[in-house]
């Protein structure tokens, strides 16, 4: 790309995709500012899940050394029955990523993950990332775009991206309000302090507890200092809130009572329980439009259930930035953004809804199906087979034709 002018671009959101971006436009040379609506960058949030996808492009923007000190390599992982607690190995995921991917898989605090975006984004501009700045919507002509702050500022650009999230008001404004579904699966989430549990459940293993109408995944984060719990249940009496809000420790009790002694353990140490509802919306067909496009939960919002969307947010950063870089025509660059990333995005987000099924199994309530159950769904080669896809994207090399 030629050298004499540099966009300027504006970023709405600054979570894991807009930072993401941010930090690959940042050290391509590109003008960045993103507008977060939070009125502070504070600690908030529980783990993430770090594909070898995902750490790929860290390392491509060069935070190998803060990504391997504040992630945890996952080893073992093990897959258990809600109430007898039978065990099955899984494989070393951290070994096996290494060895077929060349990086970890990393398991990560959000907030660790958000903080590292953030220092290496500021450390190339020292005022990227603009607090207290609400996005309301935008305008745009052939020559650039206007981003529209709720309390009436105008910051003018040449691309806006849209990386406000589940509720992106970028998204409102290209394509019109759509709301998003709810899917009668809800999340617990959790922070424990390891040090208060018994000296077996302290093990830095990952651990997927499958049950019958739910299902528990653990995996140590900070070191092993912290595990994190996710705990997916299907109820209906959670739409409509959002997942940051704050639980009662009596309803996360009763939620897993009847499961297994290590499960009832656990549940007694989380402090404060998250409850976050899952939601839903069609995947886009158009993701952009002249000088504005989408990227992470904003376009292609997921269910959990492959641990992907923190990923997808990255990929999108780096294969945006990489397409801003090479076409110096906005319109043409975010085209080609979107060809190469829909598909799969698209397919993630299919995907993760039919993997639903393979954690909430109802043939658990009979535990003489359970060895069927993890033989046929959890043998390690069949994961290999089912993540293969996933993990092996290479988002910094990926064609952009
Ligand atoms: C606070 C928070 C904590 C999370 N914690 C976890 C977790 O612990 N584990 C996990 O697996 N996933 C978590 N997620 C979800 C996960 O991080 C995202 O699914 C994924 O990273 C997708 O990233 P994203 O950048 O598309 O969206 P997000 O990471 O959701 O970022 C969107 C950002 O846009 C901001 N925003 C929204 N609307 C506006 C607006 N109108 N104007 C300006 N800014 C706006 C939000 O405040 C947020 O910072 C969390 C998301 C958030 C927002």
């Amino acid at each position: 790309m030629s050298m004499q002018y540099r966009k300027h671009v504006l970023i709405a959101g600054g979570g894991i995709g807009g930072l993401t971006a941010a930090l690959a436009l940042l050290r391509r040379g590109f003008d960045v500012s993103v507008f977060e609506q939070a009125k502070e960058l504070k600690e908030i949030g529980a783990g993430v899940q770090l594909g070898p996808n995902g750490v790929r492009v860290l390392y491509e923007l060069g935070l190998e050394e803060q990504a391997r000190r504040l992630g945890v390599d996952a080893q073992a992982k093990e897959v258990r029955v809600w109430n007898t607690g039978k065990t099955w190995p899984l494989f070393n995921l951290g070994q096996e990523s290494m060895s077929r991917y060349g990086v970890p898989y990393l398991m990560m605090h959000r907030a660790d993950l958000h903080s590292m975006l953030l220092a290496a984004t500021r450390e190339i501009k020292p005022d990227a990332c603009v607090v207290d700045s609400r996005v309301s919507g935008f305008e745009q002509d052939a020559h650039g775009v206007v981003l529209i702050l709720e309390d009436g500022r105008r910051i003018r650009g040449d691309v806006l991206v849209g990386a406000d999230g589940l509720h992106s008001a970028t998204r409102k404004a290209l394509f019109g309000p759509d709301s998003p579904k709810f899917t009668g699966g809800c999340c617990w989430r959790g922070i424990i302090d390891t040090e208060s549990l018994p000296e077996h459940l302290r093990r830095p293993v990952g651990v997927n507890w499958v049950g019958p109408s739910g299902h528990v995944i653990l995996y140590p984060v900070r070191a092993g200092r912290l595990l994190n719990f996710v705990g997916h249940i299907e109820r209906d009496d959670w739409a409509g809130e959002s997942w940051t809000e704050e639980g009662r420790v009596e309803d996360l009790r009763a939620d897993y009572a009847g499961w297994h002694d290590d499960i009832q353990t656990i549940v007694g140490h989380i402090g404060i329980p998250y409850k976050w509802a899952l939601f839903l919306r069609e995947p886009l067909e158009c993701w952009s439009r002249g000088r504005v496009t989408l990227l992470g939960d904003a376009c292609h919002a997921t269910l959990p259930y492959l641990a992907q969307g923190a990923n997808m947010a990255i990929e999108d950063g780096m294969v945006l930035a990489r397409a801003l870089d090479e076409f110096d025509d906005a319109p043409e660059a975010l085209r080609r953004y979107e060809a190469a990333r829909k598909e799969r995005a698209t397919c993630i987000v299919t995907k993760s809804s039919e993997n639903l099924g393979r954690f909430h199994n109802h043939a658990l309530l009979d535990p003489d199906a359970a060895d069927d159950y993890v033989a046929s769904e959890w043998a390690p080669d069949k994961i290999r087979d089912r993540y293969e896809w996933i993990l092996s994207y290479d988002a910094v090399h990926v064609p952009l034709a």
